[in-house]
This record gives structure tokens, C-alpha cells and sequence, in this order.
């Protein structure tokens, strides 16, 4: 089976930029696909003889894919055009993708390269053709099914429907990012988002018993769905003991600043983790507003004392619209299975935070003595 795979933004790189994320795409597909490409002036061309269920399957996890369509070819003449859409029709009249008794059709021709023929002529010729067999009715403007034909110099592939995937640059193609990832809803669907812009990810789950329940369960089941949109990059995992931190905050830091020692806390666990794993940022699943933590005191003053970048892709991001990703990409309902919330949360958090006085009391605490601490107990966890 042959398949054209369409990418977008890959596609207005530089040619050397193109050739490498190509490659990394390639690769990528790779992993778990056994297939081979050709490369048809611009045109990335999957060869394979897996089944269509494992070509859509891994075809719709691959980012930097924006459409895929499974093809016929034949060489660029117009009686073996018509032979090939002669043998197509009836197969699909079959399948129940086209039916000429209550569908309406058009052609719609692409064409590169030099022929004694229009696109339109093209069209025009392969839509007689359909006409002759089925007698379906045109209808330019809204067809109900169509058929595309694609001539590129001495070759020509004809499929009949664009599979949308899911866009996005190739993982692996961009550095290394350190995911907090906890057991809720949004966290995974950050490192989605990372995922979806190249990056590769390791994910930091810090452990919060006796404060919570242990989670680490739920977090490496979202490790390995997240694996699946990471074909060609390993996703990895590490946890870090956090409750001894915490318990130095409850005990010497004022109740209601808890929540901002413990995100602060944590962005700097994982800024120790990016050096150590060569990663140049850190990713979270904040968005404004969304839980008393999460106000813009609060963000710059948990931020503070980080001096990695820290990114947020669901920051401008509605928990409707944040939950239907989990939905959709399979994490939600891992993340909703209860744990029981944490009980270090005082019963008044602050929700905007001083700056000035956040650190006084950071230098009150020695929080830079205490992490260190907590550094010691990074270890990596396989899923
Ligand atoms: N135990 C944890 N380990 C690692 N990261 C965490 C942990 N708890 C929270 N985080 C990080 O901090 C972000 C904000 O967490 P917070 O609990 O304030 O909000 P949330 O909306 O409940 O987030 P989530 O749905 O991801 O749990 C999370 O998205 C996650 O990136």
C-alpha cells in the first residue's frame, strides 16, 4: 500500500532545515511502522504492507503530520489514468465511500511538471471517466465525494479522502523539556503540547506522601500514554520525595503560604533536573485563574526564584476546553480516578502573594538547604 503523508509547517524550512525534520519525521514513523519512503518532489510517500488499522493508528500519533491519504499510482497517461480510476470506482462503490445513486461527485486535479494538458483538462477527462461508469452527478461548488488526482511529472496518484492528523513539528526535533506532572487532568495535556511543538519530554512527578495519596501509578500510566505520541523519542520518568519539604514549610513558613513554597519548591527541583538532563526549559499545566494558585501574584512569585524558563501552553486555556483534550488523547480517564486531594493545603492559601515578603520567608526557611535535600531523592521510575 502507498500513502502520501502531507506535513505543514515542516514544509516552509529552509531545504536543509526541511531535510533534517523530514528525516526526524521519517524516523519517527519508523519506530513503529515497518515502511519505506520515497521522496516525490516534495511529496513524502509511504510504502508499506501493514494493514490500514496499524498505518491509521500510528499515522494519527506521528506529529508533524498534517494529512495523510492512501493512493493508487500509475504512470502519467491518460488511458492508464482511466484504467486505474476504472478499477478504483467499483471499490469504493463496494465500501461504502462512494455511492453514484445519491452522492454527487468532482474531480479535482493537482498537477506538477510539464504535460500537454491542464489541470482542468485532467479533471474534466477523469470525471467523464466516472460519469461513463457510475452516471453520478457533478457538482463542483459541494461534491459529496472526490476524487483527486495528482499528477506529478510521469507519475500520478489518484485517493479520494484526506485524513487529517495532527499537525505539529516532529518529536525530537526540538530540545528537551522537564514536564511537572502530577495526577490530575492538566499536566498531561501540557506535555501534550510540548510533544506537539517537537519537544522531547521528561516527565517530574513529586511524590507529596504523607500529604497525599501515592500517585505514582497514575502518573506512570500517563507516561506511557503520553509515550504513544512520542514515537522515536523515549518519554522519561523520574519522581522525587517531596513530603520532607513540605513538612519543613508547614512547620516554619506561615499556613497560607504553603501552596507558593510548594509550587516555588518544585520549579526548582525541576530546573536541577534540566541541567542534569541537558533540557532548557520547564513546562507546567498552570492556567490563570483556574484554582486559587494559580492568580498572576502568585504565578510570579512560585516563578521567582527559577531562572529556567518556564512555559505554560494551557495558560490562556478554559478547563472545558483542557479536559476535552485529555478526552481526546486518552489521558482523562486516568487523571479523574480519585486520589483524595492533598491535606497540606491550609484552609486559607494565599491567592496574591507578596513578592518582597515570598522572599523573606524563602530565606527564613533556607529553602535552597532544604531542596537540596530533596534533590537526593530524584529517582528515575520505569513504566
Ligand atoms: N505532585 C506534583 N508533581 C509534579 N508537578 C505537580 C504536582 N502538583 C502540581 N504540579 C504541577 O503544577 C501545576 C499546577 O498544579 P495545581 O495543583 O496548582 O493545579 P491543577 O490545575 O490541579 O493541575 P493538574 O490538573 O495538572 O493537577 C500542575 O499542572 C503540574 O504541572
Amino acid at each position: 500500500m502507498k500513502y502520501i503523508v502531507r506535513y505543514g509547517e515542516i514544509g516552509i524550512k529552509s531545504p536543509k532545515i526541511r531535510r533534517k525534520f523530514e528525516n526526524k519525521l521519517i524516523q519517527n514513523i519508523q519506530t513503529d511502522l515497518s515502511c519505506e519512503f520515497q521522496n516525490d518532489q516534495g511529496r513524502l510517500i509511504l510504502i508499506t504492507d501493514e494493514e490500514d488499522d496499524k498505518v491509521n493508528e500510528v499515522l494519527q500519533h506521528v506529529f508533524g503530520i498534517v494529512s495523510y491519504s492512501k493512493i493508487v499510482e500509475t504512470i502519467t497517461d491518460k488511458e492508464k489514468i482511466a484504467q486505474l480510476i476504472d478499477k478504483l470506482i467499483p471499490k469504493l462503490i463496494e465500501n461504502g465511500k462512494f455511492d453514484p445513486e445519491k452522492q454527487t461527485f468532482a474531480v479535482k486535479c493537482r498537477r506538477v511538471g510539464n504535460h500537454d494538458f491542464t489541470s482542468q483538462e485532467m479533471a474534466g477527462y477523469c470525471g467523464s471517466v466516472v460519469i461513463k461508469l457510475t452516471n453520478a452527478k457533478v457538482n463542483l461548488s459541494n461534491p459529496d465525494f472526490t476524487l483527486y488526482v495528482e499528477v506529478r511529472e510521469n507519475k500520478t496518484y489518484i485517493y479520494y479522502e484526506k485524513i487529517q492528523a495532527l499537525g505539529g513539528l516532529p518529536v525530537g526535533s526540538q530540545g528537551r523539556v522537564i514536564c511537572l506532572i502530577s495526577s490530575g487532568i492538566d499536566s498531561p495535556v501540557a506535555a501534550y503540547e510540548m510533544l506537539k511543538r517537537g519537544c522531547s519530554i521528561t516527565l517530574l512527578h513529586c511524590n507529596n506522601t504523607p500529604y497525599t495519596k501515592d500517585t505514582l501509578d497514575k502518573v506512570k500510566q500517563q507516561a506511557s500514554n503520553l509515550q504513544k505520541y512520542s514515537l522515536g523519542s523515549k518519554v522519561k520518568l523520574y519522581s522525587v520525595e517531596f513530603g520532607k519539604y513540605l513538612k519543613a514549610v508547614i512547620e516554619n513558613a506561615p499556613p497560607r503560604m504553603t501552596c507558593v513554597l510548594c509550587k516555588s519548591g518544585m520549579y526548582q527541583i525541576a530546573e536541577y533536573l534540566a541541567h542534569k538532563q541537558k533540557a532548557n526549559a520547564i513546562v507546567d499545566g498552570s492556567s490563570i485563574g483556574q484554582v486559587a494558585s494559580q492568580t498572576l501574584s502568585n504565578l510570579e512569585a512560585t516563578r521567582y526564584h527559577c531562572r529556567m524558563p518556564i512555559f505554560s501552553p494551557l495558560i490562556s486555556r478554559d478547563k472545558i476546553e483542557i479536559e476535552e483534550i485529555a478526552k481526546k488523547i486518552g489521558t482523562y480517564d486516568v487523571s479523574i480516578i480519585p486520589d483524595g486531594g492533598c491535606s497540606a493545603v491550609p484552609k486559607h492559601p494565599e491567592t496574591h502573594a507578596n513578592l518582597q515578603l515570598v522572599n523573606e520567608i524563602v530565606e527564613k526557611i533556607d529553602q535552597k538547604e532544604l531542596l537540596k535535600e530533596v534533590e537526593e531523592t530524584i529517582v528515575k521510575i520505569d513504566f
